[in-house]
């Protein structure tokens, strides 16, 4: 493809592959953004926007997006700051996967039970700027300088495997179920960050003719990730329960109440933060609500 065909379009950054790769794709057919990948090419015009997106890895897209080589990009919190360009970025949302923790690790059965352990070792880690600053701290508060000071080695993936091999005393990376640091044989000793997936775009946009474009993606993936946080909530109850059952479930503005066709009974409609429906159908069970649905959303504006 040659570069007169993204003449004018925004360009898009979406992780190439890796944990992220998948998500984006929902979320884009989410944004109705359609595409077609050919084959081993890493941009793709949309055939519905003057846009295309990119395939980048995901650790790349922060410096591609802070330099304003593209105009708007999804990849992790954390691959943010182990860029060092949070000046240059602006998180426009959170996008609720890609959750996880980078967390210092270090061998179960060993002596190492603490970062001040660790401090003064070896770490190796993908994450060297966030562990490096984050080392630097412990050594400081211990007085290691200089050659005591704990030494850091980039790998660039397979972490895990540092210890085992020999390789270091310690690694710091991400966790999310913490299987691949149980097999490992290592057990967490520290949280430097959380992390999750999040939109970006510059902070210093190159051009300035997209505002209105990324406005709608925007607006358009958060109803995609807003309609996965919520579920929508129906029941029947007696109309005197009303005050109590607002309160358990009071909606974004105020619930849906329709007369039923039964004396003093009504039918509500509310949404509800899916995570917390459990809880909320136990609660509307109690003050007498009957028939409690409980209806998943393929897309909204909220
Ligand atoms: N186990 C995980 N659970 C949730 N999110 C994760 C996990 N591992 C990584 N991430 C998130 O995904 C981002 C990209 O990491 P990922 O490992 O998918 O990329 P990669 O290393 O380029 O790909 P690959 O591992 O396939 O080589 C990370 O910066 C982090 O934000
Ligand atoms: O706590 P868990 O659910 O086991 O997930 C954590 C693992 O996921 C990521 O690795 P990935 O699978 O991307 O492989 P990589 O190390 O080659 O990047 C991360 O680097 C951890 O190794
Ligand atoms: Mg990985």
């Amino acid at each position: 493809m040659n570069a007169d065909a993204l003449n004018g379009r925004l360009l898009f950054a979406i992780p190439k592959k890796g944990r992220l790769h998948e998500k984006c794709m929902e979320l884009l057919a989410g944004a109705d953004i359609q595409f077609r990948r050919h084959n081993r090419l890493d941009v793709a015009l949309a055939m519905n926007h003057p846009l295309a997106l990119v395939f980048l890895p995901a650790s790349d897209i922060p410096s591609f997006v802070g330099n304003g080589n593209v105009d708007l990009g999804i990849t992790g919190h954390d691959v943010i700051l182990e860029a060092a360009i949070e000046d240059r970025v602006a998180e426009v949302q959170r996008l609720g996967f890609g959750r996880c923790k980078l967390q210092v690790q270090a061998p179960e059965a060993g002596p190492i039970k603490s970062v001040n352990d660790l401090a003064g070792k070896r770490v190796v880690t993908s994450f060297e700027v966030l562990a490096g600053a984050y080392f630097d701290k412990i050594d400081a508060s211990m007085g290691l300088v200089g050659e005591s000071k704990t030494r850091i080695q980039y790998v660039g993936g397979s972490v895990e495997a540092a210890c085992s091999l020999g390789l270091a005393d310690g690694i710091v990376d991400l966790v999310e179920s913490g299987d691949t640091m149980r097999a490992a044989g290592l057990h967490a000793i520290e949280t430097i960050l959380e992390t999750e997936a999040v939109l970006i775009r510059s902070s210093t946009p190159k051009h300035a003719e997209h505002t209105a474009l990324i406005s709608l993606i925007s607006s358009r993936i958060a109803g995609v990730v807003a309609a996965g946080k919520y579920v929508v909530c129906e029941y029947n109850i007696n109309r005197d329960r009303l005050p109590e059952a607002r309160q358990i479930a009071p909606g974004r503005k105020a619930p849906t109440v329709s007369p039923l066709e039964e004396p003093n009974w009504v039918a509500v409609k509310s949404m509800v933060i899916k995570k917390e429906v459990a809880r909320v159908m136990d609660e509307l069970v109690r003050i007498g609500a009957e028939d409690i649905l409980i209806f998943n959303l393929d897309n909204c504006r909220v």
